[in-house]
């Protein structure tokens, strides 16, 4: 599905019933069969019962009232108080049950679907607004919620009601119930014209939640900026428009629902009025009973009810159909990049790779970033990426990780094809610091074993003197203990960054990627972080990406990116000699350097 698919939920305003995603959304009950069958014989119980009363008024009107009969009405009044008790009694288990059963049903439905997230491609999130995403897992979840644990006891008992009196009437006098019937086609008219309008503002009314998800969500990400640039008054207007569309739509749904629900009474109790009206003219003639009268009447106060809840139910159902698609399309969306059938576990690696003619483009329309990629890395080399912004050096990065597949050539590690090993054994030796290091909340000591719960506490120590976090460390009132909050939000960039270094350091991979690892700490740490890493890189292999060349001038080849290309490829010596844009890049850098130098010393 395209972004705009995703973005543009337009098209689902509408929706209608669709049995395949009902068959699907009800073999989410199939493990819960005996609690389910348990709740129907419930609600069954209780249907009868209340089925019952009516039926009791009558013979107390006709055989207690009218013969004078007081012990008839003592049992049929202590009858009525019996009954009462023991559907308060079945209501609770029925609504305890439903819950728990619909509660249980939820657990799996969430944990299938963050489960699955979590294995979905980078591709999935690039086109994919984060707030809509926790939207569906959250909104669209508790609209499946609702109709397991309100619609389906509804439909249960409102049905069965429903046949109950339909039959209790006709058997009784089917002239009589025919009276009452001739308002249904009236009924069925005015909910099948508002029904969709309903639907379709509760549709809106969710679509719009989810665009304020979506809006809180970026803004709370990317608060410092908004800040920055003081765009919260843009924002509060962006903000204000969404949350009365929500408002809107919200309004629209409940005034249409109070309008149409008193006028379906309405049609209900003119129904009333003409059985009261013809069955009156009956017991005048002597045809009908006093009881039957007040009792079909009694039936028919119950009728409308149910129908009414039936149509809300048939809503409840439809919003639940667009949830379920929604999250359907989750569960259905196949990772792009997962395990092939056939897929072996990649052995210990020595850490050769060959790109072979690799090419590369993110989108199936978009043109390609990478081109005729074609190098080879000796295990334990050093390599450096360099070029302008832009170029592909992290796409590079990217393919290598397996992020995503190259659209063409190949990439091989140790001479097996990435696409033909186990992601997990490929993921388990490589590790990867970026530029902007996400930290999860937790400890600091959380976050370092990371990619390796099993490391001891020396191992443990070591990493952190090795990348000086000990620096800062010494400052925490709880060292290792201490808190970070979501993202390390308590942590400087360079600290964070730092605590990423350590991280992949403790994972202890046979390929290293810094992507910009080393450009938010400063030059003394990164002299440290630098030989750290010689001792640490022995036997690795480790793919550098950095702006300042300083950093790499090292590195045993040094790779030159420029739109897509490799342009030129080298020691740092070979490359100054070949006069080309590393020689340029340098060179500019180096001027500058020391022209800051200069001036910073005062010379
Ligand atoms: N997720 C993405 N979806 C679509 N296009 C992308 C995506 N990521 C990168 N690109 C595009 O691919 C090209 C290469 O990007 P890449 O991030 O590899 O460049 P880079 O050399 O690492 O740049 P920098 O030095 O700025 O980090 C760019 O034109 C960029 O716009």
């Amino acid at each position: 599905m395209s972004q705009v698919e995703w973005d543009s939920e337009e098209g689902k305003e509408n929706r209608s019933f669709n049995k395949a995603y009902m068959i699907r959304m009800l073999a989410y009950l199939k493990p819960h069969k005996k609690r389910m069958g348990f709740i129907a014989v419930i609600v069954m119980l209780n249907m009868l019962l209340s089925l019952a009363e009516p039926v009791l008024i009558r013979y107390a009107i006709d055989e207690g009232m009218v013969n004078k009969n007081l012990t008839l009405l003592n049992i049929i009044g202590f009858s009525l108080l019996g009954i009462r008790l023991v559907s308060w009694l079945f209501g609770y288990i029925q609504i305890r049950y439903i819950n728990e059963t619909g509660q249980r049903i939820l657990f799996e439905l969430r944990r299938q679907l963050f489960d699955h997230l979590q294995s979905l491609s980078f591709r999935f999130f690039d086109g994919r607004p984060a707030g809509k995403i926790m939207s569906r897992i959250t909104n669209d979840t508790n609209a499946i919620g609702e109709l397991i644990n309100g619609g389906l006891i509804t439909l249960l008992m409102e049905l069965t009601h429903l046949v109950g009196i339909v039959v209790i009437l006709l058997y009784w006098d089917w002239k009589l119930a025919l009276v009452a019937f001739t308002v249904l086609p009236f009924l069925f008219l005015m909910v099948s014209r508002f029904r969709p309008k309903i639907e379709s503002a509760w549709t809106r009314s969710r679509q719009s939640m989810s665009a304020i998800n979506g809006n809180v969500n970026e803004t709370i990400q990317g608060i410092r900026v908004i800040q920055a640039f003081s765009r919260q008054k843009t924002n509060d207007e962006k903000f204000k428009e969404i949350n009365q569309k929500n408002r809107k739509a919200f309004l629209k749904a409940v005034s249409l629902e109070s309008t149409v629900w008193p006028l379906v009474e309405l049609i209900g109790t003119l129904g009333t009025c003409l059985v009261m009206w013809y069955g009156s003219i009956r017991v005048m003639n002597g045809d009908l009973s006093i009881g039957l009268v007040s009792a079909f009447i009694l039936f028919l106060f119950r009728f409308w009810g149910p129908l009414s809840s039936l149509s809300k139910v048939y809503s409840q159902l439809l919003s639940a159909m667009v949830s379920a698609e929604r999250i359907f399309e989750i569960l259905d969306t196949e990772p792009e990049v997962k395990d092939r059938a056939g897929a072996k576990p990649l052995p210990q690696i020595a850490g050769k790779v060959t790109f072979t003619n690799a090419s590369f483009r993110y989108g199936p329309d978009s043109p390609d970033v990478l081109h005729g990629i074609d190098f080879t890395v000796k295990p334990g080399q050093r390599i450096a990426l360099v070029g302008p912004t832009g170029a592909g050096k992290s796409t590079i990065v990217n393919l290598l990780m397996r992020f995503y597949d190259p659209t063409g050539g190949q990439i091989e590690i140790d001479g097996h094809d990435l696409k033909h090993v186990t992601l997990s054994s490929l993921r388990s030796q490589m590790g990867i610091v970026l530029q902007d290091s996400f930290i999860f909340s937790g400890t600091i000591e959380e976050n370092l074993l990371y990619g390796n719960k099993h490391a001891t506490k020396e191992q443990v120590m070591d990493v952190i003197r090795s990348v000086r976090i000990d620096r800062f460390l010494d400052k925490m009132p709880d060292g290792l203990d201490t808190q970070v909050e979501e993202r390390g939000s308590k942590l400087s960039v360079g600290q964070r960054q730092l605590l990423a270094f350590g991280r992949v350091l403790l994972a202890d991979p046979r390929i290293l990627i810094l992507d910009e690892a080393t450009s938010s700490v400063d030059t003394e740490t990164e002299q440290h972080i630098q030989e750290a890493l010689q001792h640490l890189l022995k036997g690795r292999t480790a793919f550098i990406i950095a702006h300042r060349l300083s950093t790499i001038r090292d590195a045993d080849v040094i790779m030159v990116i420029q739109n897509g290309r490799i342009s030129e490829s080298g020691s740092h010596e070979e490359l100054l000699q070949t006069g080309g844009l590393y020689a340029n890049l340098y060179y500019n850098q180096y001027a500058m350097q020391q022209s800051i130098e200069k001036r910073a010393t005062g010379a």
